[in-house]
């Protein structure tokens, strides 16, 4: 199948990519031609585990190519797919004039009948209005029929994600559309659900806020441990045995980041208030995990109430692992607040390095490894739980001026840090080796 995606983001290449892996012939268009230069040589503009490897492999064998023009990017393609941003707005609703504006393109450049996806997050009703912008912009007498496929992958894990789905979700009005996208959909063996297009928009939205409310359930849960001494993790895992909770997505941390639980949770509240419905659980939700990013903080200023001149280890600047996406990551707000309080920060990430210097506080300095950053600090506080982290020699912390972790995802094992007399306060978990004494020494 010929097929054009269009928007080269997390999900766009990672859609192309993987559907040229497959055997379709895909064109990937991008406005930003200094990205489109990038990719035709086959440098990925974003870190994505496996992604470089096979977006190279399909360009040799002919299959992936990459266009800012597009019109070239239509002009052979049976089905496109929209994989534009539907950022936040101010008041928390999708901007959606990234995907209105594509609609018009595919409309001016259509010369044959054409199944046209959505695969970016789009409120309800969207698809509907898409299928009326093309509709009333046609050029040429061709059909166009607006499909609705939502997009669950994971940053870090979007390759595998791709290839081992729990779900592909089709939206249609038609069953000649939904049954061309589980042809196109067939090679990955995923399950396929089909069903009608509002549906499908809402399985999106509703599917991201039950995995938000489960982490912030389990972060008030983790509050709750800390003032009762109780350890969440064994909580977690005691409650994650039932079938029926599941053990996924129960680690308490600093609260959820990223470029789609945020915005997608304050837009399914949004769109519930446009039909007058209050949604007063993902409203506690929302308010839950702002409260989480500050707790981090709150325990560093506990232990070291001026800040003023203190080194700061920061190790993850990446709202999670294995991405170099900076998007709502706690990082941004745990930098700010630290450099506003008069610390020196000292910040390591792996990967995202580059994506903060563009983002953070010039005064943030970054090192080249945990080493570097962890030496001679007064604290360290762990914001992304990078294997590289995990796995550090905790010797690394005997090279503090004083050994005191606030870590923000349980990295470590109490035990551990009990053993190797370092000061660790983690979520929701007994505090290691606090001795007030320690609290001049600082
Ligand atoms: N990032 C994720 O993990 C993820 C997962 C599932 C769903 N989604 C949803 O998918 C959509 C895309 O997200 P993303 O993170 O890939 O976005 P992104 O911001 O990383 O990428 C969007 C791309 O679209 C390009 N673009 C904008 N207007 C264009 C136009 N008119 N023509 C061609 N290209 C254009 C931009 O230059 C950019 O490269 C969003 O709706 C998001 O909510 C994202
Ligand atoms: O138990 C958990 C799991 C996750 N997180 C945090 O939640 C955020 C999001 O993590 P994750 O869901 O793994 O990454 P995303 O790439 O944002 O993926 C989510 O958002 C995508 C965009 O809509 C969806 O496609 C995915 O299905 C959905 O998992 C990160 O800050 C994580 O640190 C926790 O704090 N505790």
């Amino acid at each position: 199948m010929n097929i054009a995606v269009v928007g080269t983001g997390y999900v766009g290449l990672v859609t192309g990519v993987s559907l040229s892996d497959v055997g379709h012939t895909v064109t990937c268009i991008d406005i930003d031609n200094e990205k489109i230069l990038k990719m035709k040589q086959g440098i990925s503009p974003i870190y994505e585990p496996g992604l470089s490897d096979m977006m190279t492999r399909n360009i040799h064998e002919g299959r992936l190519h990459f266009t800012s023009d597009h019109q070239e990017g239509f002009e052979s393609a049976e089905v496109i797919y929209i994989a534009v941003g539907t950022p936040e707005r101010e008041d928390g609703s999708a901007d959606l004039s990234f995907v209105e504006q594509v609609a018009k393109d595919i409309a001016f450049h259509a010369i044959r009948n054409t199944v046209v996806v959505t695969k970016s997050t789009v409120p309800v009703g969207t698809n509907d209005k898409i299928q009326s912008i093309i509709d009333e912009s046609l050029v040429q007498q061709v059909n166009l029929e607006v499909v609705s496929n939502p997009e669950f992958l994971k940053e870090g894990s979007a390759i595998y994600d791709s290839f081992n789905g729990d779900r592909i979700v089709i939206g249609a009005n038609s069953k000649e559309a939904a049954n061309i996208l589980e042809e196109i959909n067939k090679p990955f063996g995923v399950p396929v659900f089909k069903t009608d297009i509002k549906s499908a928009e809402m399985i999106k939205y509703a599917s991201n806020a039950f995995l938000a409310t489960k982490i912030s359930f389990i972060n008030e849960i983790s509050n709750i441990c800390e003032r009762l001494g109780a350890n969440v993790e064994d909580v977690a895992n005691g409650m994650g045995m039932d079938k029926r909770i599941g053990d996924k997505f129960l680690n308490a941390g600093i609260g959820y980041g990223g470029s789609c639980f945020p915005k997608d949770t304050k837009a399914l509240i949004q769109i519930a208030g446009n039909v007058e419905y209050e949604f007063e659980l993902l409203k506690g939700v929302v308010k839950v995990n702002q409260k989480q990013q500050g707790l981090l903080l709150a325990k560093l200023n506990e232990r070291i109430p001026d800040l003023t001149g203190k080194r700061i280890a920061v190790l993850g600047l990446a709202f999670k692992p294995n991405t170099d996406d900076m998007r709502e990551a706690a990082s941004l707000v745990v930098t700010e607040n630290l450099i506003y309080s008069g610390a020196e920060v000292m910040a390591y990430d792996p990967v995202a390095i580059d994506n903060a210097k563009k983002i953070l506080n010039d005064d943030v300095r970054y090192a080249s490894c945990v080493e570097d950053a962890v030496k001679n600090s007064d604290a360290t506080l762990i914001l992304t739980e990078w294997d590289e982290v995990r796995n550090v020699d905790l010797d690394v912390f005997k090279s503090m001026n004083y050994p005191l972790v606030i870590d923000g995802r349980n990295c470590f094992e109490l035990e551990e840090m009990k053993d190797n007399n370092i000061e660790y306060h983690s979520v929701g978990r007994p505090v290691q080796n606090h001795k007030v004494k320690h609290r001049q020494s600082i």
